[in-house]
């Protein structure tokens, strides 16, 4: 295991892409506390985004959606920092922190059901005025998932699992972003899309972006990542690339239940 904040040059490793390690700057928390009134979640998390997914394991309630909220802005950091490459975040506003180019998906992706697919993708666009870069982003978003080509006029709710995701990750590209956020993707899918809707994941991955994932569906998210963080009881207990893990029984099995 190596020191949270010494790997700001890693490459990815776990799926076996090779990326231009400075492609997206990298988001990193040093000694992050958070919390909520009184109650204090986050202890201390250091925290840096690899290139490619960096994935974020944990028991329920050990503090990883919390802490994904410190890095969109919605919940105030109370001490420590967050940067994304030389800009400082932290005590940033959530609509300021997505202009540097931080899209979040929150769990349940965040689609708006009765808008249509591409009022949706509109939504996306809301801090963009030039009407030539929103159709140039929305013709990239139909580049990556051309299933919704012939659905931009269909109610949101109407559209199946998968492509209800793929509405959410092409809004989250609307914004213009370098680096999305993902809490629990693939909750709620019905388990013969999971591998469908982290297919969905590589395919911006493999355009340049760079993804924070959250999931509790470890076996197939770690097909997917690059540098994996185990969270428990807000803090990290483990960081390192998935080969190292998988040597980790006793945290596989306590924290994992792998
Ligand atoms: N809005 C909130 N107000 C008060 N406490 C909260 C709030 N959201 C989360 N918590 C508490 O913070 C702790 C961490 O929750 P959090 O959702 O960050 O964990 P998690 O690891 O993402 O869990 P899960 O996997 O179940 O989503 C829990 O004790 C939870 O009850």
């Amino acid at each position: 295991m190596s020191d949270a904040t010494d790997g700001a040059d890693a490459t990815g490793s776990g799926s076996g892409r090779t990326r231009d390690a400075n492609a997206v700057p990298t988001l990193s928390a040093t000694g992050v506390e958070a919390g909520y009134d009184q109650h204090q979640v986050l202890h201390g998390i250091s925290f840096e985004s690899r290139d490619g997914v960096t994935c974020i394991f944990g028991p329920n309630g050990s503090g990883k959606s919390t802490f994904l909220k410190t890095l969109n802005g919605i919940v105030p950091v109370w001490d420590g920092t967050i940067t994304y490459g030389d800009i400082d975040l932290t005590g940033e506003k959530p609509e300021d922190i997505v202009t540097h180019g931080i899209a979040t998906l929150p769990q349940g992706g965040g689609i708006f059901a009765s808008l249509s697919v591409e009022e949706n993708l509109d939504v996306g666009a809301f801090t963009v005025d030039d009407a030539d870069a929103i159709a140039d982003r929305k013709a990239e978003v139909l580049e990556v998932f051309p299933a919704l080509e012939d659905k931009l006029d269909q109610k949101a709710r109407d559209l199946s699992g998968g492509q209800q995701m793929m509405v959410s990750l092409g809004r989250a590209m609307m914004t213009g972003a370098d680096t999305f956020l993902l809490d629990e993707p693939s909750a709620g899918l019905a388990p013969r899309l999971v591998d469908d809707a982290f297919g969905l994941i590589e395919r911006l991955v493999d355009r340049g972006a760079q993804v924070v994932l959250i999931e509790q569906n470890v076996r197939a998210a770690l097909r997917l990542a690059d540098y994996v963080y185990i969270l428990a009881e807000g803090e990290v207990q483990f960081h390192g690339p998935p080969e190292d893990l998988s040597e980790e029984d006793e945290l596989m099995e306590l924290y994992l239940g792998l």
